[in-house]
């Protein structure tokens, strides 16, 4: 059995986050381990408080769970602090996993998963460690400097994060709200790149999916499959997780991890050099 690991916030709603990440995992048969940064109080309308966990104890969990399994991929997720990332990143320098970093910053209804000043120890003393990053679109104008407004100002910001140290980008393009499609664009740091196209689903249903495509690469990581493979893999998970919601809730509702095994017929990813 593969081990896998989310370092990650916990969203009592179940759509995102910790939550999030252990379904995808136990759908794909990975098995999951998990350190939590933060717990959220919050629902598919929002997030009512956050109680960050301390710097510490997120080495502590890391620490016991590395002293026992041999853990073959892990993500991170809502990292919330500049101190928590430094802990986090002195530990994994230490190690050698495949890391794949989601930069959670805004939740999508509007509150902040990591603070402002956290910005540069992200861009610092995390993205050098990261197998793959996958930023949404704000994320990436962040983390980059560049702001997003056409197709070339993605791959212009592209390259500067890929100058940070980054193994692998995907530009996720979910937030590109005016298009037909749902296009993500990666792109490696040895200057080759390519783009996953799918359907864009008119839905409210989107709360998390950016944590289950996260998740589904570092389980698809953990198996083995090389990190193109893994990527192409996560795009037809979220596809499937978003074409047939769940309708829970009175937001944002949550995305549906069962879809993957029950509807293998929703397979409409295309895939082309660019
Ligand atoms: N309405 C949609 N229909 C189909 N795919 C979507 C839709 N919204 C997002 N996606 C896909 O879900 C994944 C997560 O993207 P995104 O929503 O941009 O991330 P985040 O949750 O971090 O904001 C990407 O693969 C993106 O293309
Ligand atoms: C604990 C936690 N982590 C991450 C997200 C981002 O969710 P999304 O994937 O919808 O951007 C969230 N809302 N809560």
């Amino acid at each position: 059995m593969d081990v896998v690991m989310t370092i990650a916030g916990s969203d009592s709603g179940g759509g995102a986050g910790i939550q999030a990440d252990l379904k995808t995992f136990q759908e794909l048969k990975a098995f999951g381990t998990s350190v939590i940064t933060a717990l959220t109080a919050q629902n598919t309308m929002g997030v009512d408080g956050i109680f960050p966990t301390t710097p510490d104890f997120v080495a502590q969990q890391m620490n016991s769970v590395f002293q026992d399994f041999d853990v073959k991929a892990l993500k991170t997720g809502m990292l919330f602090s500049a101190e928590i990332i430094e802990t986090v990143a002195a530990i994994l320098k230490e190690q050698d996993f495949q890391i794949v970093i989601d930069p959670v910053m805004i939740a999508k209804g509007g509150a902040s998963l990591l603070q402002q000043e956290a910005v540069v120890a992200l861009n610092t003393k995390l993205l050098p460690l990261a197998t793959v990053l996958t930023p949404n679109i704000p994320e990436a104008e962040v983390i980059s400097g560049v702001a997003i407004r056409k197709e070339e100002d993605i791959e212009i910001a592209a390259k500067i994060i890929l100058e940070k140290g980054v193994q692998c980008v995907v530009m996720k393009g979910g937030h590109l709200e005016d298009l037909q499609q749902a296009t993500d664009t990666v792109f490696f740091s040895d200057g080759t790149s390519f783009k996953m196209q799918s359907k864009r689903i008119q839905t409210k249903h989107t709360h998390g999916t950016g944590c289950t495509f996260s998740a589904a690469i570092t389980a698809f990581l953990g198996k083995g499959y090389s990190l193109q493979e893994a990527i192409i893999a996560a795009k037809h998970f979220v596809q499937r997780a978003i074409a047939h919601p769940l309708n829970l809730g009175h937001g944002h509702g949550p995305t549906n991890h069962f879809a993957y095994q029950e509807h293998k017929e929703t397979d409409e990813v295309l895939v082309y050099e660019s």
